[in-house]
């Protein structure tokens, strides 16, 4: 369960990427691709979120965000009450370090093999952040805690496992390994970015199982970024975390797994619903969409993003971007939350 207090605070991030136009647009203007658009998010202690939406939806751009590994254009990103930005950039006179925040923000691929050194053995790649954590630890003692973990994540014997080299591995004792590795770094949030979609199907619930039972050893956070509805489910309703919903750079809707699945209020994550088999929920039947293509990011929809394919659209909904409405358990961003809104009177969109 999530603590009290915070330690991640995203301020209406955007992160806005500029693009140049191929050398044949002779007018040089630049694109720009709203890759995350205006989100507000609390990461408590010990929290779990998971972001789903479809790809290029901005989960990777907003989970890199949120851990100070992409700087945004607009907003805050705020470690323990200090703009992370700030500090690195020296521009503020605290005793907090940026080496410091980055050690307890980390990140687990999802290609592990491509994040682990090719060269080294897993005692040598799993000492690295002992000795930047415990920079006074004995070898053997470096050694017995790397056992210990290497066990604790069924890599046994694990005097044997250590004394290889990560292609000798298969892609599960690999994610195992940079899960590990993520670990010992002592950090308060663990960006687990697509981690288990390369899995086969049978050891993800497994290595999902593994990351939240190693969460309350190691008090630690995780976001958790998913294209799969029911992976998000599962690793939200087993540590009492909140799913959230990206579409077109922004949260459309977030709360915790049962409401977001059982109670959808954002016409968006009822489509994601809709589309995710495993849920078993879907009523046969259309898709509850007027349009199936995705908008592009560099010329998002005016007024409410999802408008060009929300079925509830009403005019309304073209003249002004919703703001973030506070439902029972859910934050909804969409007008039909607020029962005196104008979007009510006015007409449907048909188009
Ligand atoms: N460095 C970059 N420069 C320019 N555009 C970028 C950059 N990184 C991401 N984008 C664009 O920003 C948008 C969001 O990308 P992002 O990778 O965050 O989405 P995503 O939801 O993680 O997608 P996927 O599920 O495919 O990984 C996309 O349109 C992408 O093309």
């Amino acid at each position: 369960m999530p603590g009290d207090e915070v330690v991640l605070t995203l301020e209406d991030v955007e992160v806005h990427f500029e693009n140049k136009s191929s050398l044949l647009d002779f007018g040089g203007e630049s694109e720009t691709v709203r890759a995350v658009d205006g989100v507000s998010l609390d990461i408590y202690e010990r929290d779990v979120i998971a972001l789903v939406g479809e790809s290029g939806c901005g989960k990777t751009t907003l989970g890199k965000t949120s851990i100070g590994l992409q700087r945004p254009t607009g907003g805050s990103v705020k470690y323990r009450g200090e703009d992370i930005w700030d500090i690195r950039d020296g521009k503020v006179d605290t005793d907090t370090e940026w080496a410091d925040i980055r050690q307890s923000l980390q990140i687990i691929h999802q290609d592990p093999g491509a994040s682990l050194n090719p060269n080294r053995r897993l005692v040598s790649i799993l000492s690295e952040p002992l000795r930047q954590v415990n920079p006074n630890l004995s070898k053997q003692e470096k050694r017995e805690r790397i056992y210990a973990l290497l066990e604790r994540v069924g890599m046994t014997p694990a005097a044997d496992f250590a004394e290889r080299y990560p292609h000798q591995l298969s892609g599960g004792e690999q994610q195992r390994v940079a899960l590990c590795r993520a670990l010992l770094m002592n950090p308060d949030v663990i960006l687990a970015d697509e981690a288990i979609s390369a899995l086969d199907v049978s050891l993800r619930v497994e290595m999902m199982d593994l990351m939240l039972d190693l969460q309350e050893e190691f008090d630690t956070s995780y976001v958790f970024i998913s294209h799969d509805l029911s992976n998000a489910r599962y690793f939200t309703a087993h540590s009492g975390g909140r799913i959230g919903v990206m579409y077109l750079g922004q949260i459309a809707e977030i709360g915790p797994a049962e409401a977001m699945i059982q109670d959808p209020h954002h016409p968006y994550t009822n489509v994601l619903r809709w589309a995710t088999p495993d849920l078993s929920l879907q009523d046969a039947g259309e898709v509850p969409m007027r349009k199936i293509d995705i908008p592009d990011p560099i010329d998002p929809p005016k007024g409410c993003n999802f408008q060009t394919r929300c079925p509830e659209a009403r005019e309304a909904c073209r003249q002004a971007d919703p703001q973030t409405y506070h439902a029972e358990n859910q934050r909804v961003r969409c007008f039909r939350e607020d029962e005196d809104h104008e979007y009510w009177e006015s007409p449907e969109l048909t188009d």
